[in-house]
């Protein structure tokens, strides 16, 4: 890996012909260079009831129906236990269940394993990555993201960046404070061990594209270390040059407890130490656990388990059924 001083200059070097808004990619400009392209917006959604049916609706309305940017949209039902699938459905999505997809596979969990189960799910050329607990969402989400892969051969994989409020239980919104296990556990990693990978302001964002056969040559990791794995290993794939970033504006979602985000920020982490081993940067006698105590209040202790897994490459399969 390069020193941080030459990683840096290459990010400072990559970032101004690599960074954009939505606004440079007007939907207009979009869907003549769209041509035989063909797209797909996967939205992995566990007990999204209350968000799922409005992101679908504008996809829909602005991006199938209006302008023809759009060829499928298909939600990943997570074993949802609330009427996700229905409502998903009802605004025009295509739903599959997440155990249905490739179901000769012994299932997994985790966010994971519904962004791998929707990529096989699938069938565009590119496909879009959209959390479906957003609230705050358009359609230019989804345009943002695609205009680099449309318009430049050269970029295979396109990451969102935004301002991230947090809105705290008192309905109170502060600026920048959301992303929390994105500034305090994801960027700090980035920066110690992958430096090239610097100047994605927002890793662990739910909103990404890239083409599907670059997709189907890496892996993705499971539960909530998939974003944090697919960024390391498409710098490893593809480079540096062929990624991008686009500045979406203001991204609000439903956010998770503390001990929720404690257990993620383990699931990240055991995915970085994955790969540092891969890479041949730590060797170490013991593997690290996988367990994490958490304290509640009144004294109460729950141990956790923050073990990640690994789906293989799509590519690497030989798909014994037609998931279309
Ligand atoms: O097992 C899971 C966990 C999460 N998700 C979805 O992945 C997205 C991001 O998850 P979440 O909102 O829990 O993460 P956060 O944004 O709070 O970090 C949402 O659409 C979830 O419904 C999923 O499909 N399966
Ligand atoms: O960025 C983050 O720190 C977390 C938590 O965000 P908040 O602190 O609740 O705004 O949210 C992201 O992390 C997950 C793990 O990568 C992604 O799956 C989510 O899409 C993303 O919202």
């Amino acid at each position: 890996m390069e020193t941080d001083l030459r990683a840096l200059a290459k990010v400072q070097k990559w970032y101004g012909p690599h960074s954009s808004t939505a606004a440079e990619w007007p939907v207009e400009a979009l869907v003549p260079a769209k041509g035989a392209t063909t797209v797909s917006v996967v939205l992995p959604a566990r007990d999204e009831e209350r968000t799922v049916g409005d992101i679908v609706t504008v996809i829909r309305r602005d991006l199938v129906e209006r302008t023809p940017l759009v060829d499928e949209i298909v939600v990943v039902d997570s074993n949802s236990t609330d009427a996700t699938a229905e409502l998903a459905r009802a605004a025009g999505a295509r739903v599959v269940a997440q155990d249905e997809v490739l179901s000769h596979l012994p299932p997994l969990t985790g966010k994971g394993e519904a962004l791998w189960k929707g990529l096989a799910a699938s069938a565009g050329d590119l496909v879009v990555f959209v959390d479906a607990d957003l609230r705050s969402f358009g359609a230019h989400y989804v345009s943002g993201l695609l205009g680099p892969l449309l318009m430049d051969d050269g970029i295979d994989f396109v990451k969102a960046t935004y301002e991230r409020p947090y809105t705290g239980e008192d309905g109170v919104v502060r600026r920048g404070a959301g992303g929390r296990v994105t500034e305090l556990v994801a960027r700090p990693l980035i920066n110690l061990f992958w430096p090239e990978l610097a100047g994605f302001a927002q890793p662990l964002g739910g909103e990404y594209a890239a083409r599907r056969k670059v997709l189907e040559q890496v892996p993705f990791v499971t539960e909530y270390g998939v974003e944090f794995g697919l960024l390391v290993d498409l710098l490893e794939l593809v480079g540096l040059d062929a990624m991008a970033q686009v500045d979406l504006g203001h991204r609000t979602h439903t956010h998770q407890s503390m001990a929720s985000l404690g257990r993620m920020a383990g699931q990240i982490m055991l995915t970085a130490w994955a790969r540092l081993e891969r890479q041949g940067r730590v060797v170490a006698p013991q593997s690290p656990a996988r367990t994490l105590l958490q304290f509640g209040l009144e004294g109460r202790a729950d141990l956790v388990d923050v073990a990640v897994a690994e789906r293989p490459p799509l590519a690497s399969l030989v798909l014994e059924e037609d998931v279309a």
